[in-house]
């Protein structure tokens, strides 16, 4: 069932058109990520999302609620990452909570949440004491006092460490594991490959392509890539010109190298250990989303 409806959504500042025409819809239960470059149109969408802004053009539903009309009953439904600068460094971790539930009418219970997120020992802290990552916890936290049924998150793992961003995404997962729907505004490919069930990139105010990281993958690049190994005895390439998926295969010093779509590797995998040919060296590198993002978008990735 889809819990947010976007159709034919148009922002204009001035005389600046920053969205024009955007559709999509998020399924509940998902992580719907939201990708772009910088400028495409966003923060404006995921505002006119949370009843922001006001749409100049088009419907938007969220929960079946109008966020203008409904922007009441909305506030009470969807949880809204706060940005870093929003709260006052010298509040504590528990009475920013607390100063929280007082927003929302069944709010949950500060006390749970602190130890959900691993912030009890942190409690009397002040914000701006925390570490990137608790910082981070927290800001999750404050997003779900309400008890929403919609998270919106925005460029979550900005500034984290490697280890922080790999288990802020275990908390991400285990915010939908709990039935909240999470829709991320994202600039990492990494995290949105890694997370998303489906995705949106937007261009230029427009949306140029949805689905699933893999569906993309395959969309705008062919998915599949290209492996290299290198073979223990002799191996005849015409074996592995045939196997389904593969569309080059060539020498390279002692090296094969095998090019293909879709899921190619599988398959010359199996071809090589059913005819007994043992491979050193193995390299698999697979499309990823940062491919298909430059191939959607004709641009690099806005990190890279
Ligand atoms: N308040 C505003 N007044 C005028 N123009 C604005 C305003 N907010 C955004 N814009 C313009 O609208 C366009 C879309 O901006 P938006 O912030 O939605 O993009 P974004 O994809 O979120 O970008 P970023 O990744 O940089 O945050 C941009 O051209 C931006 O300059």
């Amino acid at each position: 069932m889809a819990i947010i409806e976007v159709d034919g959504l148009t922002k204009r500042y001035g005389g600046r058109t920053a969205l024009d025409g955007v559709s999509f819809s998020v399924e509940e239960g998902e992580i719907f990520g939201i990708l772009g470059p910088n400028g495409a149109g966003k923060t404006t969408a995921v505002e006119c999302l949370e009843g922001l802004r006001r749409p100049d053009a088009g419907t938007v539903r969220v929960l079946g609620l109008d966020p203008q009309a409904d922007a009441r009953e909305l506030h009470q439904r969807i949880g809204v990452q706060l940005q870093r600068t929003g709260l006052p460094g010298s509040i504590r971790v528990r009475e920013a909570l607390e100063l929280y539930t007082s927003f929302y009418a069944s709010p949950r219970d500060p006390a749970e949440l602190l130890a959900q997120w691993g912030l009890e020992e942190r409690r009397n802290t002040r914000v701006r004491s925390l570490s990137g990552g608790q910082a981070q916890r927290l800001y999750i936290a404050l997003a779900l006092v309400g008890a929403p049924r919609v998270a919106f998150l925005d460029e979550l793992t900005t500034g984290l460490d490697p280890q922080a961003r790999r288990a802020t995404w275990d908390l991400i997962r285990r915010i939908r594991d709990d039935g909240v729907t999470v829709v991320l505004i994202s600039h990492f490919m990494d995290e949105a490959e890694e997370l998303c069930d489906r995705l949106a990139v937007f261009d230029a105010g427009r949306v140029v392509a949805t689905g699933s990281p893999g569906g993309l993958i395959e969309e705008a690049t062919g998915g599949g890539g290209r492996m290299r190994f290198r073979p223990a005895g002799e191996l005849d390439l015409a074996l592995l010109a045939g196997v389904p998926g593969v569309t080059d295969v060539r020498r390279s010093g002692r090296h094969v190298v095998v090019t293909g779509r879709g899921d190619f590797a599988t398959a010359v995998t199996s071809v090589l250990a059913r005819n007994h040919i043992v491979v050193a060296d193995l390299r698999i590198d697979q499309r990823t989303l940062d491919d298909a993002y430059l191939a959607l978008t004709g641009g690099p990735s806005p990190r890279d």
